[in-house]
């Protein structure tokens, strides 16, 4: 538990989408100043960012980069602590966003917000938990406290990369949700989705320096349960309409904000292709986005696929 007091703080939030909105609301709620940013309101950050003792990003991923060269010439103290809310990876070189943070604040404690939050259920006050992480405890427990309220319980962890990697790679899992729930498949069919998608979750984490162990907690195995059954999810809501034959065109003409899970199976194949990971669902995933293969060809190429034990991937063969 963190020994860290529930002081009031000045809070910035950049990008007042869904999400970012749902975060300063939990922050108001604990009696927070938080100053809001977006690139399409009048606010500017020389406004805010001098007075914030917090930085807490919730930019899609495609933004990160540009706000973080905005951000750039303001010369944060030491002392800020970043908190990056977006599940994505970049497209150019496939970082995450907590290590583009790192790499441009090279100073300043960096904490990973991730967990099973959908942000209208949490909008409307149901009950949620999350988990912080970061390399700096201090930071993650500070970030902890600030957030915790009688309905929103976080919990900190040491593993910013596995924490991140979960919520990034589970959207992917959740457009193959959304299909498999649109073909109407069944249950057996949507439990063994889930089941042989965290594995592959691991696998690619493992790969890529995070620990196995972070996937079965919040951020991983319980964002899985959340956004694969969620028709609230929009990576859901994209499988979903794959399975209803409609283009991705027509799906994101009528989709409410983003749906970084397309983005982010893109960049994991070419990650899975340079690492040599076996991806069976994503690639499945990638296909299905691209146009190349209906959801009917998709079942039976993840079907046909060739015997083995089942857990192979977790002794990281
Ligand atoms: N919604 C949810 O339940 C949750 C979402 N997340 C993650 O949070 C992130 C944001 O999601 P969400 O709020 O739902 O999405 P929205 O589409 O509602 O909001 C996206 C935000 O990113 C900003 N943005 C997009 N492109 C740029 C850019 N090029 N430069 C600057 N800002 C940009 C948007 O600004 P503008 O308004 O000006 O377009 C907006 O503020 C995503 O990575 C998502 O995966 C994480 C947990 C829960
Ligand atoms: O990450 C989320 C819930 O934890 C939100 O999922 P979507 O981005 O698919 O709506």
């Amino acid at each position: 538990m963190a020994n860290v007091e529930k002081q009031p703080s000045i809070i910035a939030i950049l990008g007042t989408g869904v999400w970012g909105s749902a975060l300063g609301k939990l922050l108001s709620n604990n009696q927070h100043q938080v100053l809001f940013w977006s690139r399409s309101n009048s606010t500017t950050l020389t406004e805010i960012i001098p007075h914030s003792s917090v930085i807490v990003s919730a930019i899609s991923i495609k933004g990160v980069q540009s706000t973080i060269n905005k951000l750039k010439n303001l010369n944060l103290t030491p002392e800020t602590i970043i908190v990056t809310a977006t599940k994505g990876l970049d497209p150019d070189t496939t970082k995450t966003p907590s290590q583009i943070w790192q790499q441009a604040f090279p100073h300043n404690p960096v904490v990973v917000l991730s967990g099973p939050n959908l942000s209208k259920e949490i909008d409307r006050d149901l009950p949620a938990a999350t988990t912080v992480a970061s390399n700096s405890v201090v930071a993650a427990e500070t970030i902890q406290a600030i957030f915790s309220a009688d309905l929103f319980r976080v919990y900190v962890n040491q593993d910013p990369l596995g924490t991140e990697l979960g919520g990034t790679l589970k959207n992917i899992m959740a457009i193959a949700a959304g299909v498999c729930d649109g073909m109407k498949l069944g249950t057996n069919a949507k439990a063994a989705l889930l089941t042989r998608a965290l594995p592959e979750m691991i696998q690619v984490g493992t790969h890529l320096g995070a620990k196995a162990e972070t996937f079965f907690g919040l951020s991983g195995l319980g964002d899985l349960i959340a956004t694969c059954d969620s028709p609230l999810s929009r990576n859901y809501q994209v499988g979903y309409g794959l399975a209803q034959r409609k283009t991705l065109e027509e799906i994101l003409s009528d989709l409410e904000g983003t749906a970084e899970g397309i983005n982010t199976t893109q960049v994991l194949i070419k990650i899975a292709h340079q690492k040599q990971i076996a991806v069976p669902i994503a690639h499945q995933v990638n296909l299905l986005l691209k146009g190349k293969i209906t959801p009917q060809q998709a079942v039976k190429a993840l079907m046909a696929r060739e015997l083995k034990a089942e857990f192979h991937h977790l002794d990281g063969k």
